[in-house]
């Protein structure tokens, strides 16, 4: 029989990375340089609330700005644009991020896009999206940056592996993909119209889901041996959080799985911060 997959625990290296990451802010701040994050919030949804605190707590811990900036709902696009454009001048701001999901009435990609890309700590700027495709140094995306880089900590081989990311939205799916082809892997795209599906999963060495549904993989669904990463965050009737992933049948095939939570979840707010200070070097070099 195989033995249980080893849990790739998100909130633990997160935590090694934050203190990996004072240090720095520490020597950065002797040059005189704060690294600062401005966060933009648009409404009152919970979710969003609690990841906008999450950021600014990490800010906190690790010795990083911040400052966040609440809009009604009811603001417009124009006005939200005009606020872009005025931190996009702002010297003493390194990091824009405006929390996303926005209200329907305002167009997120035209948001996305009045960001300085300098300032792209998100990178979801086309210019910092383009420049990862091409393999250049730039901003990455935050949940994909952290996958890699959990995967990076425990030396999981990537190169000449099969990544089936499950999902192809802008923010997870399609930049997971790049990163995992530029790092040699072999990448298999599945979405909502890929025709059996379980075909594909069990043929993925690396498996990503990120769809935002609850359990919509399950051990049948994984190769032993596969390296199984769970992207979604799903609250559920009980009001406990549940991946994507049913854990518990798909850790008795996969060799590494993540949880979820202190998963993929605390990673994407790390690899901001990790973002912030690479804004706050690069603006203080100009
Ligand atoms: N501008 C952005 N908007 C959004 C992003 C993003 O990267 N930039 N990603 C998501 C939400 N998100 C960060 O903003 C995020 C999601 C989940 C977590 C997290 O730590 N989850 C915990 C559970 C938290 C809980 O108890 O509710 C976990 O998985 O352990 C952090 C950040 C969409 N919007």
């Amino acid at each position: 029989m195989s033995k249980t997959a080893e849990v790739i625990n998100g909130k633990d290296l997160s935590h090694e990375l934050k203190m990996e990451m004072k240090q720095e802010v520490a020597q950065l701040e002797k040059e005189g340089i704060v690294p600062h994050l401005t966060v933009v919030l648009v409404g009152e949804d919970p979710a969003s609330k609690s990841y906008v605190s999450g950021k600014q707590k990490a800010c906190t811990e690790t010795g990083m700005s911040s400052d966040l900036i609440k809009l009604d709902e009811t603001v417009t696009e124009e006005e939200l644009l005009k606020l872009i454009d005025k931190l996009n001048h702002d010297n003493h701001v390194h990091g824009i991020l405006v929390q996303l999901p926005l209200p329907k009435h305002i167009a997120e990609q035209k948001v996305i896009e009045a960001i300085d890309p300098s300032k792209d700590v998100d990178g979801f700027h086309p210019v910092s999206i383009g420049r990862m495709m091409i393999g250049e140094d730039t901003f990455l995306p935050c949940t994909p940056y952290g996958i890699i880089t959990m995967l990076k900590s425990k030396n999981i081989e990537i190169s000449g592996k099969h990544a089936v990311i499950v999902g192809r939205s802008n923010i997870v799916g399609k930049p997971v993909g790049q990163l995992l082809l530029n790092e040699n892997a072999t990448v298999t795209y599945c979405h909502s119209r890929t025709k059996n599906l379980r075909e594909f999963t069990k043929s993925a060495d690396i498996l990503v889901v990120a769809v935002g549904k609850p359990h919509v993989i399950n051990g049948e669904d994984v190769k032993e041996g596969a390296v199984v990463i769970d992207v979604g965050v799903n609250r559920i009737e009980d009001g406990s959080l549940t991946g994507d992933v049913d854990f518990d049948s798909a850790k008795e095939k996969a060799s590494y799985i993540t949880p979820v939570p202190k998963g993929v979840g605390p990673m994407t707010i790390t690899m901001l911060l990790k973002n912030t200070i690479k804004a706050a070097k690069e603006l203080n070099r100009k």
